[in-house]
């Protein structure tokens, strides 16, 4: 058997703040191993896109759980081309923009928003093991209630500086001041919320990849995945 079979079904579970590398990293690793990926903060991106675009008061978490059901979703998990629609609209481009970052957390802090895309989500993974394909999940909950029984369960990392940096980077931003208090807003409510909040949990490996590149990062993460392949096969 090779190390492919091993990771055939695997499901590999990060977590951890905002650009700490998760998608990047997730990303890198399934298609290292042709796996499937699931960007699960698209989701809630997308939900609150929708909901942004009814006229919908995200404050309102009474209004926002009675239209919950109302938008389509849909997800495709292939790492080198992942797409997300709405009600078969690309949302791919607009679920970036400012309106929706500084609205999501409030969206995803709504146990029924949660409760639907949890359920959306663990259909995406059990497809994709039908089909013997692994799936590298990211987000916020994965290790903790998405997936909680994932073979392989990391925590990532980085220096809050070394976040802002690479996120100004990334939207070509000189503003790293600005860019860093961003994602510290966006943490303190992810990680305050009442309902599955960001947690780091024991059982969950926590790699700091503040000194590390992309690549060095994909390549732990892949010898991770290939060791519990192995165990999964012996
Ligand atoms: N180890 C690394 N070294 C340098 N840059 C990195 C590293 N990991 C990720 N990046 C870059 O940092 C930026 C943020 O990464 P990414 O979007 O993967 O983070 P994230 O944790 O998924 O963020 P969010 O939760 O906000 O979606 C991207 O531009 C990515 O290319
Ligand atoms: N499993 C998840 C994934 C994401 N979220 C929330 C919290 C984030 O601020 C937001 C956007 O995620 P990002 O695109 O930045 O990864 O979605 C969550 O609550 N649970």
């Amino acid at each position: 058997m090779s190390v492919q079979d091993g990771n055939q079904g695997i499901v590999i579970a990060i977590d951890g703040p905002s650009g700490s590398g998760k998608s990047s990293t997730a990303k890198g690793v399934a298609r290292a191993r042709d796996l499937r990926y699931l960007d699960t903060g698209a989701m809630y991106r997308a939900l609150t896109w929708w909901m942004l675009d009814h006229g919908v008061d995200v404050e309102d978490a009474a209004a926002v759980a009675a239209l919950v059901e109302q938008p389509v979703i849909e997800m495709g998990t292939d790492p080198s081309a992942p797409t997300v629609t709405v009600d078969g609209r690309d949302v791919a481009a607009e679920i970036r923009g400012k309106d929706v970052t500084g609205s999501v957390s409030a969206v995803s802090a709504v146990p029924e928003a949660r409760a639907l895309l949890v359920r959306t989500q663990r259909e995406v993974i059990e497809a994709a093991r039908r089909e013997s394909a692994g799936i590298v999940v990211e987000g916020r909950d994965i290790t903790t209630v998405v997936a909680p029984e994932a073979p392989v369960k990391l925590f990532l990392t980085a220096s809050p500086e070394a976040r802002a940096m690479r996120r100004s980077k990334e939207v070509r931003t000189s503003d790293v001041a600005a860019t860093q208090a961003d994602l510290a807003r966006r943490d303190k409510l992810d990680s305050s919320r009442a309902h599955s909040p960001l947690t780091q949990t024991a059982d969950a490996t926590e790699l700091d990849t503040t000194g590390l590149s992309l690549d060095e990062v994909i390549g732990l993460v892949v010898k991770l995945a290939d060791e519990a392949g192995q165990a999964r096969q012996a």
